[in-house]
């Protein structure tokens, strides 16, 4: 008998429609296996950033379940995830390092956020994984106004991983970014989760950044997952499904959607 593993990441029966009456998730049901790099491919307003905001705790869901390593959502367990986003999300009046460290919010007292006093650890921590996203001393100490897009969001990475979360998720990690500095970026937040045995669920546009970096690829389509499978088994039809592209579109044109 194969034994049953606990997934990182469960959701079931999800709902969530904004006021506006826009219904974006039905009954949404997906889980994660420990590990994996999970992509969730979809056209703009398929639901990907609300899908990754219910479960980061940052929207109210109107029903529905999600569990991290098999125990119910809670202030407590958002500790166990990390949040990349599309924008950065970093202030960019503080430096780089303090950007890292303010990752820590969830499990510090939030005056130690605020008067920027953080141990000891957590600041060497901070230059341990600045160093590790390939930034030096000097952009550490650097506001993250004078840095490129690339570098802020290697300092968005390391922010994510200060807190040692078991899942990490990302909304459109390199919307902004050159296909260069989004290779970079994709790699090394696939390494960085590996490192750690920390799975991810990333969205992207990209079909190819999807095909090379994702272990499991899942096509959203109006809230609902139209395919589900291995990077391999993505087809151009289905491709043209999830962004709803003509069937006379020419092939060349559907790896760059
Ligand atoms: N705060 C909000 N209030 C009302 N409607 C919203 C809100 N946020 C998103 N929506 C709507 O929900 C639907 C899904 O949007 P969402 O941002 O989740 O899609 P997405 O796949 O992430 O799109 P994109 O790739 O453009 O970021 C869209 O119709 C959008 O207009």
């Amino acid at each position: 008998m194969t034994e049953q593993v606990t997934p990182a990441l469960a959701l079931s029966g999800v709902f969530k429609s904004y006021e506006t009456g826009t219904n974006v998730l039905s009954n949404f049901n997906l889980a994660i296996q420990p590990g994996s790099f999970c992509v969730l491919l979809g056209a703009s307003g398929s639901g990907k950033s609300t899908l990754l905001k219910c479960i980061a705790g940052l929207t109210p869901l109107d029903a529905g379940d999600i569990r991290l390593h098999g125990t119910p959502l809670s202030r407590k367990r958002l500790q166990d995830m990390g949040m990349v986003h599309q924008d950065f999300g970093l202030s960019d009046r503080l430096t780089a390092a303090q950007n890292v460290m303010s990752g820590t919010a969830p499990s510090v007292s939030w005056w130690r956020v605020a008067l920027q006093l953080y141990s000891r650890t957590t600041q060497q921590k901070a230059c341990a994984l600045l160093e590790r996203v390939g930034l030096t001393e000097a952009h550490a100490n650097r506001t993250t106004d004078k840095l490129s897009g690339g570098q802020k969001q290697r300092v968005g990475i390391a922010r994510a991983l200060i807190s040692d979360p078991r899942l990490i998720l990302a909304d459109e990690p390199v919307a902004s970014l050159d296909p260069r500095s989004s290779a970079e970026v994709m790699s090394l937040l696939k390494n960085a989760a590996n490192e750690r045995g920390a799975s991810v669920l990333c969205s992207l546009h990209q079909i190819d950044l999807a095909r090379a970096y994702a272990d499991r690829i899942i096509g959203l389509k109006h809230g609902h997952i139209v395919f589900d499978g291995p990077p391999d088994a993505l087809t151009h039809d289905t491709i043209r499904s999830i962004f709803n592209i003509e069937a006379s579109a020419p092939e060349r044109q559907l790896e760059i959607a």
